[in-house]
């Protein structure tokens, strides 16, 4: 992958126009503030009915939102600090926009379309058991994550993520998040449209983007959702491409052997 040079020697992981708290105040970067939230229609997503709803002096409107799964409560207080504490054992790398970053997963390109295996070895052990336990819900009977990356955003960095995508050349259908440590809204936005949705995600719940959620609405955090440190684990699944039948099933196949083996150190 081509290199950015424009954060050369910086204080945080930020390259291009992203920015945090950090290389704001000392390297005087600006931040550059998207305001087109401010004039959209903003819905709040309500989990047991799928809809997203507003109500503008007492005349609510609604519309189906598909492709959102949340499940309450998926860790317990004991274990998201087991899970937390055996995160901070490991190196948290610095990303953009004030996020630190674990990344157990191939390295990928993703421009160039290649996958290499190079070091990846595969999920941590402590997910062998969130791993059996999400598939319990019939929406993830068949999930097998290839790839985990766990983030760490806090409030005096300034982390968020700008809305985007996820790939889907080699991540498949469905984006399983487990949020730790704090509250916060997942925003989901569309280029063509005038419409946000938020989507509350409590501590300790997990959630799944899939279908429309996953193809046609961004996804983002911001950064004023961030009021206390959060961590996320979130697990990605292969492309058809990768699976049996696909043009890369072989490579698939390594790619799920390795992730499944839950003797991963970070890449
Ligand atoms: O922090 C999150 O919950 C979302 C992270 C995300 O969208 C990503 O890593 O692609
Ligand atoms: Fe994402």
């Amino acid at each position: 992958m081509a290199e950015d040079h424009t954060n050369k020697g910086a204080l945080c992981g930020c390259k291009g126009i992203r920015s945090c708290l950090i290389c704001e105040k000392f390297v005087g970067k600006q931040r550059i503030e998207d305001d087109t939230h401010l004039k959209l229609r903003s819905f709040v997503y309500e989990p047991p009915v799928g809809l997203a709803v507003r109500d503008e002096q007492g005349v609510r409107e609604s519309f189906s939102f598909p492709g959102v799964f949340l499940w309450k409560d998926f860790v317990s207080p004991e274990e998201e600090k087991h899970l937390v504490d055996s995160m901070d054992r490991d190196c948290w790398k610095e990303s953009q926009s004030g996020r630190r970053k674990q990344d157990f997963g191939p390295k990928v390109n993703f421009k160039k379309q290649r996958v290499r295996l190079g070091g990846f070895t595969g999920l941590p052990a402590v997910s062998r058991d969130l791993v059996t336990r999400m598939r319990q819900e019939p929406l993830l009977e068949d999930f097998q994550p290839v790839e985990q990356c766990n983030l760490d955003y806090s409030p005096t960095r300034g982390s968020a993520i700008d809305p985007h995508l996820d790939d889907s050349w080699l991540w498949g259908e469905r984006l399983v998040t487990i949020n730790l440590l704090s509250d916060t809204v997942v925003t989901m936005s569309r280029d063509d449209g005038e419409m946000l949705v938020s989507v509350g995600l409590p501590r300790r719940s997990l959630l799944v983007l899939y279908g429309e959620a996953r193809h046609q609405w961004k996804h983002a955090i911001h950064r004023k959702d961030i009021e206390k440190r959060r961590v996320c684990s979130t697990y990605r699944e292969l492309s058809p491409e990768f699976l049996p039948g696909g043009m890369q099933e072989n490579l698939g196949s390594q790619l799920l052997d390795i992730a499944l083996t839950f003797q991963g150190v970070p890449v």
